[in-house]
């Protein structure tokens, strides 16, 4: 079996309509134990490694918050590449049916490949998956992974350190702004080698009259000690 099987075989086991139903509740869902203490040890070692990456982006340069981060090159090292594009087809259906409710025309292919081509053509080449490093004092303000006109509305994070023993703080959060309505706070309980699939930019809420849009951005509260790493996984690519 290759790696891409069995990470579709992993994601098999996951319920899919409890995922779906908290991303229509919550426009966030979890998914425990995606990774392995190992693996997530190792991926967090990677981010030292210059060679398995495009850029190297220092938040505090551009306002972004404070800490780091590293796109990947191209070809995606394992397991990102695999749960990349296994992830993918889990995520289309409930993706195609929020587009239909906001009353957006976009629909996403069945595969990765199929979406990344169209991303390709569209002059969106560059790989968006993504390494972050917090140390203490470090945060990640409130934003979007918007990279072009192709945007896939769904992306995922996977905690790789573990909360009270290599870090504390850092807390995952994000924001849910209302049309006329003050915008609701959320908080998302990881833990090491947990994934959160959350809503990139606007998902719809079905409301008693209707569903109408909401926006979201997420961010990362301050680390107060230790180091937080994570792996951040976005479908569409960047111009
Ligand atoms: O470090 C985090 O948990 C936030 C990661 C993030 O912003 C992303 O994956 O897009
Ligand atoms: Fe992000």
């Amino acid at each position: 079996m290759n790696r891409a099987d069995t990470w579709s075989d992993r994601l098999a086991g996951v319920d899919a309509p409890a995922l779906e139903a908290a991303l229509d509740e919550d426009g966030f869902a979890l998914m425990p134990r995606l990774f392995e203490p190992d693996v997530c040890r190792a991926l967090a070692a990677a981010y030292a490694d210059e060679r398995h990456f495009r850029s190297r982006v220092v938040m505090a340069r551009h306002g972004f918050g404070r800490g780091e981060y590293r796109y990947f090159a191209y070809p995606l090292p394992e397991p990102v590449a695999s749960l990349r594009s296994a992830l993918y087809p889990r995520l289309r259906g409930i993706a195609n049916r929020w587009n239909a409710a906001m009353g957006l025309e976009v629909r996403y292919p069945p595969q990765h490949a199929g979406f990344l081509e169209q991303c390709h053509r569209a002059g969106q080449t560059r790989p968006t998956p993504l390494l972050l490093q917090y140390g203490p004092g470090d945060y990640n303000c409130l934003h979007q992974d918007l990279y072009g006109e192709h945007v896939f509305p769904l992306q995922a994070a996977v905690l790789l350190s573990e909360p009270g023993r290599d870090f504390d703080g850092g807390e995952f959060v994000l924001t849910e702004q209302r049309p006329r309505m003050q915008s609701r706070p959320m908080v998302v309980p990881l833990r090491q080698g947990d994934a959160v699939v959350f809503a990139v930019n606007q998902r719809p809420v079905q409301g008693t009259r209707g569903s109408y849009r909401v926006t979201l951005r997420h961010g990362v509260s301050r680390v107060r000690h230790g180091q937080r790493h994570t792996l951040g996984v976005i479908f569409h690519d960047a111009t």
